[in-house]
């Protein structure tokens, strides 16, 4: 039996400008899957009624995953069982986090010996698979950890920051926002472009002031993208109501991670402002829970 793990991540900056190639910036978080493998007849998951065969529909990533190592191995049979911390569907990375974690149980199960760039990339091609659409910065920083430029792929080292998740707790589908964010791209070409390029220059900048420990203006900039990111309507009412909560209670800035369209928004605060903040979610009516920014990427929890 062995058991993997792989961190969610959030978005500082530059989710859907990352999908047409701009600037992100991305960090690990302490939300972590956890994947066990062992041997079964035929390859299944576990599931809450006992284990059910593998299906492409139910299991999209896992079946992907199970395809890829299809290719470089003798597949055996192997039940899966996930269990994860990260909310489903709300921009944490949790398909992604599946994803690397299982990657990583399978390789050591097969004894496949893939790197941790081989691990990030098959994971980039599974949820291009699934969702039609993704760049590498959830795969790529559960793989590695800490936080990351995309698309440079490059870890920019480890920087601790606090955090206020408030989840809206109604779930959005990554596959279909992209698709929408898309579409309005189609119809708007040059406005959306010139968004993009501006949430790209956000990024960049943004990398100067984490690295200098300024993180007032890190949140300022947090703001300004949050912005955009309405602009290109990936936003909501609830997503409002809690970004703007956040902030009237001290966040240091607050935007949408991932997504978009439900799921979560991220508030970077400071150590004394961390339980008013998330109260303050808790009051505009989400979910909240306080997180930290993580170095640990993909790992064997135990063989
Ligand atoms: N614990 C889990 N067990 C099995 N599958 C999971 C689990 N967590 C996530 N998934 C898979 O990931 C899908 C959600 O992925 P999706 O990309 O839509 O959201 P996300 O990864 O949580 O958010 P984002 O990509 O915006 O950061 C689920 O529908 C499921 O297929
Ligand atoms: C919206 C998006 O930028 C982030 C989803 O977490 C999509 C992607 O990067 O694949
Ligand atoms: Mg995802």
């Amino acid at each position: 039996m062995i058991t993997s793990s792989a961190p969610g991540k959030i978005f500082l900056f530059g989710e859907h400008a990352v999908v047409y190639g701009k600037t992100a910036i991305a960090c690990a978080i302490d939300l972590r899957a956890h994947v066990t493998v062992e041997e079964a007849p035929t390859i299944q998951m576990k599931g809450p009624g006992g284990s059910i065969d593998l299906n492409p529909r139910k299991h999209p990533y896992i079946y992907y995953v199970v395809e890829k190592f299809k290719g470089l191995t003798d597949v055996t049979g192997v039940n899966i069982d996930i269990h994860s911390d990260i909310p489903v569907g709300s921009g944490l990375g949790s398909s992604a986090a599946v994803t690397i974690a299982t990657i990583k149980a399978l390789d050591a199960y097969y004894e496949t010996n893939l790197t941790l760039e081989d691990i990030a990339v098959m994971g980039h091609q599974v949820e291009t698979e699934v969702q039609g659409r993704a760049s590498p910065t959830d795969t790529f920083v559960s793989t590695f950890g800490g936080m990351v430029q995309i698309p440079d792929r490059k870890k920019l080292g480890f920087y601790d920051m606090l955090i206020v998740i408030g989840n809206t707790g109604k779930f959005s589908s990554t596959r279909k926002i992209v698709s929408n964010v898309a579409a309005l791209r189609e119809r708007h070409p040059a406005t959306i472009g010139q968004i993009m390029d501006t949430i790209s220059t956000i990024s960049e900048t943004g990398i100067d002031f984490i690295q200098e420990g300024d993180f007032h203006t890190v949140g300022e900039l947090m703001n300004i993208n949050q912005g955009l990111l309405d602009s290109i309507g990936v936003g909501s009412k609830e997503l409002s109501e809690l970004v703007y909560a956040s902030r009237k209670a001290g966040a240091l800035g607050s935007k949408i991670t991932g997504a978009g369209g439900g799921g979560c928004m991220i508030a970077l605060c400071e150590h004394k402002n961390l339980s008013r903040v998330a109260h303050a979610i808790k009051r505009a009516g989400g979910d909240s829970f306080i997180c930290r920014t993580s170095n640990a990427g993909v790992r064997i929890e135990s063989k």
